[in-house]
């Protein structure tokens, strides 16, 4: 197999995740309440039955209590399963109380049926306010995204906002952004047709 080729984006890319992921972790947690409220009032905006959300790896923020009152509410949850890189990922129906198994890279994912979310929430390391984000390095939610064509909702600290961002051609900007001080509409619609 030939060597994946790494481009001066990457590395860019990379240096950025380091620095950002220190920004990240000296955040003061005591607003991660008031981002939940504040994006759980834009997915009340959105008719999606299917939210796809993700469960927290080490340091990201913890969207389990709104996968909580979500389910409540009569939605349901798709939790990614970190497929082989390349590859989009798998969203699977979770409920409290169903089992979750380990996945790649730390990851973990519910014991469930495959789902199909028609509003994805995406976590990042940064993000710009053309919508643009940086996250682990995967791809997966740019292969994702052109695979699923809806929208996605980004979510993460004010903290984590760069002037802009290196944007490769694979990038597929956020719709929205919320972070605990505002909710930023970035006039990208990631719809289908
Ligand atoms: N909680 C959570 N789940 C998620 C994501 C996420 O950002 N957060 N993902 C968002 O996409 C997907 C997983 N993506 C990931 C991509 C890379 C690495 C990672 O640790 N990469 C290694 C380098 C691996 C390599 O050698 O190639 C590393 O950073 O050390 C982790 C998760 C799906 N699930
Ligand atoms: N749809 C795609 N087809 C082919 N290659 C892709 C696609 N999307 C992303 N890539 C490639 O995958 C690599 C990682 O992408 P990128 O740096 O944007 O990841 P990321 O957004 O930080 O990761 P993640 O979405 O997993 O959090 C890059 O080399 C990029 O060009």
């Amino acid at each position: 197999m030939a060597a994946p080729q790494i481009s001066s984006l990457d590395l860019q890319k990379k240096e950025l995740r380091r620095q950002m992921t220190e920004r990240r972790d000296a955040t003061a947690r005591d607003t991660e309440a008031a981002l939940l409220l504040r994006l759980r009032n834009v997915i009340e905006a959105h008719s999606a039955s299917v939210i796809g959300a993700v469960w927290p790896l080490p340091g990201e923020i913890d969207l389990r209590p709104l996968c909580f009152q979500l389910v409540e509410a009569g939605r349901r949850i798709g939790l990614p399963e970190t497929t082989p890189k390349g590859n989009p990922l798998i969203f699977r129906e979770w409920k409290e109380g169903v089992p979750m198994c380990e996945g790649r890279f730390g990851t973990s994912y519910p014991d469930g049926p495959v789902v199909i979310p028609d509003l994805v929430l995406v976590p990042f390391l940064a993000f710009d306010r053309a919508g643009y984000r940086l996250g682990y390095g995967g791809g997966y939610y740019d292969r994702t995204l052109a695979q699923l064509k809806v929208p996605a909702i980004g979510y993460g600290f004010s903290t984590q906002e760069m002037e802009a961002l290196p944007a490769g051609p694979y990038d597929i900007p956020l719709s929205v952004i919320v972070t605990e001080k505002e909710t930023i509409e970035t006039g990208f619609h990631n719809s289908k047709g």
